[in-house]
């Protein structure tokens, strides 16, 4: 899910936060092996989430961490994202030139998922399409290491049905940690087990993010889960008053911002989650559930038809081309 920003004040406090671990970092600062059974992760989907995921890991965590996209593109993308990211806290004396070097050194990438036969922790971040997901489980289960945990950022999708297409011997590994966009900046993570999943592969996966200096929240297994089932409905509201002409763009995310602290107003927030996400996400609310009061906007159907996903296409509410 998003950023749940609530507040400028939470957010200036995360914020505070993320720079106080910047400031202490050093490349040394945990030691590879401090978290038992992970010396190593791979990152499917090197897309917004994915990106922020694996340098996380390389920075926080010291892991070695192998990135895994289908696209050459996307990874082109986020490596040199990435480094955009190093490079702004190397001139802002948040990090050395060489701690910035060490963590691009630990971030391999590739295009074949077969990459993580090796790997103890797996965290896939395809886009939110159920049997992509299925697919990509079924794949693991067949091709990860019998003591690999089998991690899913997934927004809304059942972990518990994740879990069954990994297969019976894998399925008590599977588990969803659920990052907060942006990831290097947001401390949140939703932390979901399935019907199936160990506690092993809890504490395993709750030490991690631990090391990965994020701070774990846990929810049960429901559609949306926590974040998304209190956020969601919120901004496909604002997207209703928008096709219904109660208030313009401007109108909603002003009252909203400027009405409630938050630092972003809703339509902006969705631009910058992407429609496609916000889209899938309240689909699975509301066939989920069958409560009518998760139906998806028309509107923001017809956005994602038209491609006009968001601040990663350059157009959703807004325009990001100039
Ligand atoms: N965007 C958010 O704010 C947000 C927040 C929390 C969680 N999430 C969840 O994280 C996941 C990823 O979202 P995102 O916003 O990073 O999406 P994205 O569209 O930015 O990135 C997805 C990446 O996956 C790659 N991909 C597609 N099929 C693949 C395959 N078969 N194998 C390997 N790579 C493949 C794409 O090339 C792309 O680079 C989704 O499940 C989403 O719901 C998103």
């Amino acid at each position: 899910m998003a950023a749940l920003r609530i507040s400028t004040r939470a957010l200036r406090a995360a914020t505070t936060r993320g720079n106080v671990l910047n400031r202490g970092f050093s490349s040394s600062s945990v030691r590879l092996g401090a978290v038992e059974g992970v010396d190593n992760l791979s990152v499917i989907g090197a897309g917004q989430m994915g990106l922020g995921i694996a340098l996380v890991a390389a920075r926080h965590a010291s892991l070695p961490v192998t990135l895994i996209d289908s696209s050459e593109a996307s990874i082109s993308k986020a490596t040199s994202f990435i480094s955009k990211l190093l490079d702004k806290d190397v001139a802002k004396s948040r990090l050395t030139e060489e701690e910035a070097s060490a963590i691009k050194s630990r971030i391999t990438t590739s295009t074949d998922i077969n990459s993580v036969s090796n790997s103890d922790f797996i965290i896939e971040a395809v886009p939110e399409i159920v049997d992509l997901k299925l697919k990509i489980f079924k794949q693991l289960g067949e091709i990860s290491k019998p003591t690999a945990i089998l991690a899913t950022n997934t927004s809304s999708i059942s972990i518990t049905k994740i879990a069954a297409a990994a297969g019976p011997d894998a399925a008590d590994r599977v588990i969803s940690t659920h990052f907060m966009n942006p990831v290097p900046v947001q401390p949140g993570v939703e932390i979901i087990t399935a019907l199936q999943t160990s506690p092993k592969t809890l504490q395993t996966s709750l030490d991690l993010c631990k090391a990965m200096k994020k701070l774990p929240s846990k929810s049960a297994d429901t559609p949306g889960f926590l974040a998304n089932r209190i956020l969601m409905p919120y901004i496909n509201e604002a997207i209703i008053c928008l096709e219904s002409g109660i208030g313009g763009k401007e109108d909603i995310d002003g009252i909203m911002k400027n009405g409630t602290g938050v630092p972003m107003g809703p339509l902006t927030l969705a631009d910058f989650i992407g429609l496609d996400t916000c889209l899938a996400i309240m689909k699975v609310l509301y066939q989920d559930t069958g409560d009518s009061k998760y139906r998806p906007s028309v509107l923001l159907q017809r956005m994602v038809d038209a491609g006009w996903v968001g601040k990663k296409c350059g157009k959703g509410f807004y325009d990001y081309t100039k």
